[in-house]
C-alpha cells in the first residue's frame, strides 16, 4: 500500500487528504483559518498561521495512516492571495492580502484611466481588478517601511500560497510558483508563460521578488518535515484549475463549476487562448507534459456566501441544509429575486461598487421565499457565465453538461434548479473533493502510481445527474426577470 498526500489550502480552511492506490480518499485532517478584516473591504490571513496549520494537518493525516508510505505530495491553494517574506528570516513582512480584498481598487482605477487596461488584458488574459496579486504586491511594498529597497536588492520574496508552502516545506531551498497560480498574478504574459517586465515595472514590482515558474507536474522540491522519510512535491495547481483537472475536463468544451463561498466556472478551450469579449478571464487551465491548456473563467464572488448571509445576517436559518426544506415549501407564485451583490458583482459584470438587492417582495414573502431566492441566485449567475462563454466560444456542445463540485452541491434543490435554468445536464461526481483529487492525480501520475489522463478520466464516477425539467418558455421568462433585476441593481 502507498498513499499520495494532497494539501488543499483554501480561503476558510486547510485540508490534508490521503488518496490510496485506486485514487480514493482514505484519510483527511482539517483546520479552520482565522479571517482578518482590518477595514471594510479588506481581508487578510496570517501567512505564518497558514504554514503552521498546513504542517499540522499534514502530520495529523500522516499519523492516521500509520506505517503506509507516502509516494508523493500534491498542493492546491486559494489563488491570488499574496505573501511577501524576507528571504533571510523566512518571516512574512505583512499579513497575506486575500483574493477577496478590495483595497487596491483606486490603484486599478488610476491604471485604467491612464489607458493601460487593454495592454494588460491582452497580455495577461485578466482585467484590471483588485482581485489579482499584482496591485496587492505594490500596496505591501508601499506600506511597509523599507520594503521597496529590500525588494530591489533581492532580499524579499513574493509568492502565492503554493510558493509560500513550498518555500517552507523545502526549508527555504525553493522559491517557485506553478504556472496556473502565476497566471492569476496580473504579471504573467499568458502566451509566453514568462513574467512580463513592462507590466511589473508599471505595477512597481521588482523582478527580483518573483519566483521561478514551473509546470503543474514539475519537480517542486523535497521535504523531510512530514513523517520520517523525504517526500517529493510533484503536483501543484491553483484550486480552480485543480478542480478542472480533478473533474477530468481534459477536452476543449468541457466545463466545470465549483460552488463554495463563491463560484468559479472554467471552460477548457484547449491549446488556444480565447480573448473574451464579455469580461471573462483567460487563464492557464494546466500545463502537463510540457503542453499548455487554456481556459475561459467566470468568477462569481457570492454563491454559498448567500446561504451564509441567510444564516449569519438574516438569521432565517440555523444551518445551510435548512434552505432545501424552505425552498421546497416556498410559494411558487411569489417570484422573489435576490441579486447577491454584497461586494459588487463579478463576471461578467465586474462592478465593484453596486450592492445587493431583492426584487418582487409581497406582504407574504418570508424566510421560504428568501431561501429559494438565495439558492436560485446561484443558478442565475451560472447562466450569466454560460451565456458569456457562448458568445466568446461558439462551439455547439458548450453548456450541454456542467460538472459541478464544492460544498453547495450537497443541495439537491439547488442542483435541480441549476439544470432547469441553464438547460444543461448537471453531473455531481462521487468524489466531491475534486480540488484535492486533481493535484493528487498529478502527483501520483508523476510518481508512477496513477494512470495517464485518459485512464484517470475513465475512472471518474458520477454520483447523480440532474436533467433540466423546466419548459423552454418558463426558463426564458425567469431568466429575463433575473436580467431585469441585475440591470436594476447596476443602475441603482
Ligand atoms: N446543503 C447545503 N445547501 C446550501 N448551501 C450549502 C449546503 N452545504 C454547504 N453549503 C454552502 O457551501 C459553502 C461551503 O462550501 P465549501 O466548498 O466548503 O466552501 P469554501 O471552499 O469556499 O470554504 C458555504 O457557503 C455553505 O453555506
Ligand atoms: O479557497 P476557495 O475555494 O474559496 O477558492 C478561492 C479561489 O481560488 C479564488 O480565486
Amino acid at each position: 500500500m502507498t498513499h499520495i498526500l494532497a494539501i488543499d489550502q483554501g480561503t476558510t480552511s486547510t485540508r490534508a487528504i490521503l488518496f490510496d492506490e485506486s485514487i480514493e480518499p482514505v484519510h483527511s485532517a482539517q483546520a479552520e483559518l482565522t479571517q482578518h478584516f482590518p477595514r471594510s473591504g479588506w481581508v487578510e490571513h496570517d501567512a505564518s498561521e497558514i504554514w503552521d496549520l498546513t504542517l499540522k494537518v499534514c502530520r495529523d493525516v500522516a499519523q492516521k495512516a500509520g506505517d503506509t508510505p507516502i509516494a508523493s505530495i500534491g498542493i492546491t491553494n486559494q489563488r491570488e492571495t499574496t505573501v511577501i517574506w524576507d528571504r533571510d528570516t523566512g518571516k512574512p513582512i505583512h499579513n497575506a492580502i486575500v483574493w477577496q480584498d478590495r483595497r487596491t481598487s483606486a490603484t486599478c482605477a488610476k491604471l485604467r484611466e491612464a489607458g493601460h487596461e487593454d495592454m494588460i488584458s491582452e497580455r495577461t488574459g485578466l482585467l484590471l481588478d483588485p482581485y489579482f496579486s499584482g496591485t496587492k504586491i505594490g500596496w505591501i511594498l508601499e506600506q511597509v517601511d523599507g520594503a521597496r529597497e529590500k525588494a530591489r536588492a533581492g532580499k524579499l520574496a513574493f509568492g502565492t500560497i503554493d510558493s509560500w508552502l513550498i518555500w517552507n516545506l523545502t526549508g527555504g531551498k525553493r522559491h517557485v510558483i506553478d504556472i496556473t497560480n502565476a497566471s492569476r498574478t496580473l504579471l504573467l504574459n499568458i502566451r509566453t508563460c514568462e513574467w512580463d517586465e513592462e507590466i511589473c515595472d508599471l505595477l512597481g514590482v521588482p523582478m527580483a521578488l518573483l519566483p521561478e515558474i514551473l509546470d503543474c507536474d514539475a519537480d517542486f522540491g523535497e521535504t523531510d518535515l512530514i513523517g520520517d522519510s523525504v517526500l517529493s512535491i510533484q503536483g501543484v495547481a491553483g484550486d480552480q484549475q485543480a478542480a478542472t483537472i480533478g473533474q477530468a475536463c481534459f477536452e476543449p468544451g468541457m466545463l466545470k463549476s465549483t460552488y463554495g463561498t463563491g463560484c468559479f466556472a472554467l471552460l477548457n478551450t484547449g491549446a488556444d487562448l480565447v480573448r473574451s469579449e464579455n469580461r471573462l478571464l483567460g487563464t492557464v487551465a494546466y500545463r502537463l507534459n510540457g503542453q499548455t491548456r487554456y481556459a475561459l473563467e467566470g468568477s462569481i464572488f457570492v454563491a454559498g456566501a448567500a446561504v451564509q448571509w441567510l444564516r449569519d445576517a438574516m438569521k432565517v436559518i440555523g444551518h445551510a441544509e435548512e434552505t432545501q426544506a424552505l425552498a421546497e415549501s416556498s410559494d411558487p407564485n411569489q417570484p422573489v429575486i435576490l441579486v447577491p451583490a454584497f461586494t459588487g458583482l463579478g463576471a461578467p459584470y465586474w462592478n465593484a461598487d453596486c450592492r445587493g438587492a431583492i426584487f418582487g417582495l409581497t406582504r407574504n414573502s418570508g424566510p421560504a421565499e428568501l431561501a429559494r431566492a438565495a439558492l436560485e441566485s446561484v443558478g442565475y449567475q451560472t447562466r450569466d457565465l454560460i451565456e458569456a462563454m457562448r458568445q466568446d466560444w461558439s462551439e455547439e456542445s458548450l453548456g450541454q453538461t456542467l460538472r459541478v463540485d464544492g460544498g453547495m452541491t450537497a443541495s439537491d434543490w439547488t442542483m435541480q434548479f441549476l439544470a432547469d435554468i441553464t438547460g444543461a445536464r448537471v453531473d455531481r461526481p462521487r468524489i466531491l473533493e475534486t480540488t484535492a483529487l486533481g493535484v493528487a492525480w498529478v502527483a501520483g501520475m508523476r510518481a508512477g502510481l496513477y494512470p495517464d489522463a485518459a485512464g484517470f478520466a475513465e475512472s471518474r464516477a458520477v454520483d447523480r445527474s440532474f436533467e433540466p425539467g423546466m419548459t423552454t418558455a418558463d426558463r426564458a421568462a425567469r431568466y429575463q426577470a433575473w436580467s431585469r433585476a441585475v440591470r436594476g441593481t447596476l443602475e441603482y
